[in-house]
């Protein structure tokens, strides 16, 4: 029996959909070198990214030794943000393969969102810039309901609201947030291994770990069909 809702197919943003390093690098780079700090090494910064640009911030703060006032803090976040969404696209590009990937689940007729811990304005600017947002029916960030990852809640509303269910979805992510909210929400998920993360990708729990976005298609609809053979 065909089921009515569409396979909603979930990306985290960071890591998974966009290598977006170099500009959220840049931008940390400038921010603590304005607090005095001195710069830190890129292999260091990179497994910073994935809790959203506050965490970036206080992440880079720390490592560079810098115990800044709350006030300060806040400043320079706010300057984050700003220098942020003014270069959120210099550097930033989807990971290869992923706009054809993106096309074949759109043709089979799956709903494509995304679920990140990035907030849900640079989110939908960093994806307009790109030319990516119109393909995704819901643009969800940490802060758009109000709970985020790695709490199943951001998973299950973003799904609700793409118009499908969590029985019918699939994750995937690049780092332990993205499993564990996956896990969370009873969701499939599926790893990558070009994103940002300390945990080696492999170890990292998912379901699947692809290695190039031409293996996605046939993943999904895998463990779409795994899923409902464990329900029935
Ligand atoms: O920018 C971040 O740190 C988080 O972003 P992600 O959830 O899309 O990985
Ligand atoms: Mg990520």
């Amino acid at each position: 029996m065909p089921n009515a809702a569409p396979a909603v197919i979930a990306f985290d943003l960071d890591g998974t959909l966009v290598d977006s390093a170099p500009d959220l690098l840049d931008t940390l780079d400038l921010v603590l070198e304005e607090a005095g700090a001195p710069r830190l090494p890129r292999e260091e910064t990179r497994k910073m990214i994935g809790a959203g640009a506050r965490a970036l911030v206080l992440r880079g703060l720390t490592a560079a030794g810098l115990d800044l006032d709350q006030a300060a803090q806040d400043a320079l976040y706010d300057r984050f943000l700003v220098h942020y969404a003014d270069h959120i696209a210099d550097k930033t590009r989807p990971f290869p393969g992923l706009v054809e990937a993106l096309d074949v689940l759109t043709a089979r007729g799956h709903v494509l969102a995304v679920c990140t811990n990035k907030l849900e304005y640079l989110s939908v600017l960093l994806l307009e810039r790109l030319g990516l947002a119109e393909r995704f029916a819901v643009i969800a960030g940490a802060d758009t309901y109000g709970a985020h990852k790695p709490d199943a809640k951001h998973l299950i509303e973003t799904i609700r609201h793409a118009g499908g269910e969590a029985s019918r979805a699939v994750m995937v992510g690049d780092s332990l947030t993205d499993v564990l909210t996956a896990r969370n929400a009873k969701v499939p998920v599926v790893v990558v291994p070009f994103g940002y993360t300390d945990i080696p990708p492999e170890e990292l729990g998912g379901d699947v770990l692809i290695g190039h976005y031409d293996l996605l298609p046939e993943t999904v609809e895998r463990l779409l069909a795994d899923n409902l053979a464990a329900r029935a």
